[in-house]
């Protein structure tokens, strides 16, 4: 089964993926494989480091790229292997983020268009002011975070699950606010439990 966390900047996805990984291991039995966007590869490594100066049409090529390669040489092995897999990030996020960066939805959508597509994308959101606060904590911001703002990602998420939605893409929203991350990922689980029982028993 294939996971994907997505959500603004700063609403929790690194924390949550962690513990749901580490919960879900025990609950489902089976290995799970976590994983993240930009890959750990060494294209994802470049564009970690490179999007201070790849913008616009190059970044969201080179980050359709890193997720194709990411798509057969990583996860798809991982779901052949028994895994469950949880990226953190996924399409969501450049149908936001290269957004942000001025790319039309439809464009993005062409360059992503043929990846695999999740089990379940589990959306988080919180409060915009919550999200700031958290990034304004941060040390520093990606250019990206920088330009955007958590109302502006939330809004763009909510037209991204939109046009998701019409591509038939199973998507659940998680409302984090006022929940710890362990209260978070309780939530996941009993969204999950449905879907895992099933694909158990077929
Ligand atoms: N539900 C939550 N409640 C309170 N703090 C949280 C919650 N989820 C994450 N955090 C904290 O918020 C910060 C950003 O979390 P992180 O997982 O890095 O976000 P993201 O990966 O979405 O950018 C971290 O300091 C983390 O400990
Ligand atoms: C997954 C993804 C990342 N990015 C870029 C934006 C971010 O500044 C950068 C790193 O992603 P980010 O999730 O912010 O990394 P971290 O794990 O360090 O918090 O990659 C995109 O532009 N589009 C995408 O679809």
């Amino acid at each position: 089964m294939f996971i994907v966390i997505e959500g603004p900047n700063g609403v929790g996805k690194t924390t949550v993926a962690g513990l749901l990984a580490t919960r879900l291991r025990h609950r489902a039995g089976r290995p799970v494989h976590l994983t993240t966007e930009p890959t750990r590869t060494r294209l994802g490594k470049l564009l970690r480091e490179a999007e201070a100066v790849i913008h616009g049409r190059a970044l969201a090529l080179a980050i359709a790229a890193d997720r194709t390669m990411h798509v057969e040489d990583e996860i798809i092995p991982a779901l052949d292997a028994g895994n469950i897999v949880i990226s953190d990030r996924y399409v969501q996020s450049s149908l936001v983020l290269q957004r942000v960066d001025a790319v039309d939805l439809r464009e993005i959508w062409i360059y992503n268009r043929y990846v695999l597509q999740p089990a379940v994308s589990l959306y988080l959101t919180d409060d915009p002011h919550v999200i700031g606060a958290r990034l304004a904590a941060r040390p520093s911001l990606t250019r990206l975070e920088a330009t955007g703002t958590p109302e502006r990602e939330l809004q763009l998420y909510g037209q991204a699950i939109e046009f998701l939605d019409r591509h038939s893409w199973h998507q659940v929203k998680i409302d984090c606010r006022g929940r710890n991350p362990d209260q978070v990922v309780s939530v996941i689980l009993d969204t999950l439990d449905p879907l895992l029982a099933r694909r158990s028993a077929a």
